[in-house]
């Protein structure tokens, strides 16, 4: 709903079930008998000083409250994703593309090609939302529809999230207080409950600890991206994530896509990792920049996943006792690094 609409209309609504709202208001200690009011008659009366010994400070409360109640209803109106396409364009050769891409929530989805065949012109064109507009010339469209003005203007930096292997924090503070300011940012209810679960989610994705005092800067790329995927996942509203090879990023991959299905987020994750391949509900296979087929994991696949990881570990048994500094002798098989 449009802002200017709703602040015409009483303010019951914008007090009704929205604690922050509520908050707010109590924060400059107006009681809610003022609530069969508009905002626009509120003003009114604070600006003729009706109410102004039984406000702290009506003229700060009139400038704050729009700015106020637009961020809480941007957040609450943040777009509710159906489906996200991607309509063929063309590959690197200038030939049409074979097939178009549907996403949807609750679903990943991988990207997977050779070393520079255009996985990542892919995810740049969702990020972009592309209308014709970049080298592939594909088309991006949010639940059936091309992103217009008004729609870019509204979202504009909400819908998608993005996280790559080179992302890396470069502010001067503590975990705690980075997440704190993104979730005030967000004006979420709760802010210090949420801000804990972030911490304790991104701990359980990365496997080495790290705490709240933590500055961000001093985070391991591992610690990093774990704290920005259960940041995207909790304090984030965008509902499209795309992910840029995390497979070396020291992240326990499969908690992370489950948390972030969890969420019911559109993924889309470019990768060589064949067991985030067979974790993805299916993959886009694209060739000379082009996307060339579409294939649905099938159940044959999600069986062999077990097997993989089997494998998986036992290289990384391997990483892990070379890397400690031990050796093989004579009679030692690779087996020693099978689960025991
Ligand atoms: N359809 C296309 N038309 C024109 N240029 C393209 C197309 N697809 C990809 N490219 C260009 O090809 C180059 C390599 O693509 P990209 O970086 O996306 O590959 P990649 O598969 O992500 O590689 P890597 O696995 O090494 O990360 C980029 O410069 C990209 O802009």
């Amino acid at each position: 709903m449009d802002v200017d609409v709703l602040l015409k209309k009483p303010l019951k609504i914008l007090l009704c079930d929205n604690p922050v709202i509520e908050d707010f208001f109590s924060s400059f200690q107006i009681e809610a008998g003022r609530e069969e009011k508009s905002f626009e008659g509120l003003v009114r009366e604070l600006t003729d000083g009706f109410w102004e010994e039984n406000t702290t400070n009506p003229r700060e409360f009139v400038s704050m409250f729009k700015d106020f109640v637009t961020g809480v209803y941007a957040l609450e109106n943040t777009l509710k994703i159906e489906s996200l396409d991607v309509l063929s364009g063309y590959d690197k050769y200038k030939k049409q593309e074979v097939c178009n891409l549907h996403l949807k929530p609750g679903e990943i989805t991988c990207v997977v090609g050779p070393t520079g065949s255009g996985k990542s012109r892919l995810l740049e064109d969702i990020e972009w939302l592309a209308n014709e507009d970049t080298p592939t010339k594909r088309k991006v469209l949010i639940n059936g529809q091309q992103c217009d003005n008004n729609m870019l203007a509204q979202y504009g930096g909400k819908l998608i999230a993005q996280i790559t292997q080179n992302m890396n924090f470069v502010l001067d503070m503590d975990v705690e207080g980075f997440l704190m300011l993104h979730a005030q940012s967000r004006f979420l209810p709760n802010a210090e409950l949420v801000v804990k679960e972030v911490i304790d989610l991104a701990n359980d994705l990365s496997g080495e600890s790290f705490t709240a005092d933590t500055p961000v800067t001093f985070l391991s790329g591992g610690q990093s991206r774990a704290l920005m995927i259960a940041d995207v996942a909790c304090i984030g509203q965008a509902p499209v994530v795309l992910i840029d090879e995390i497979e070396n990023a020291g992240v326990n991959k499969k908690k992370a896509l489950d948390l972030l299905v969890s969420k019911e987020k559109i993924v889309l994750m470019a990768t060589h990792d064949p067991l985030l391949i067979l974790l993805a509900h299916k993959r886009v296979v694209i060739k000379n920049g082009g996307m060339h087929k579409i294939i649905n994991t099938n159940e044959h696949e999600q069986k062999l996943y077990c097997e993989l990881e089997r494998l998986d570990h036992m290289l990384q048994t391997a990483k892990d006792f070379f890397r400690n500094g031990n050796g093989l002798k004579a009679g030692d098989s690779l087996l020693k690094f099978n689960y025991d």
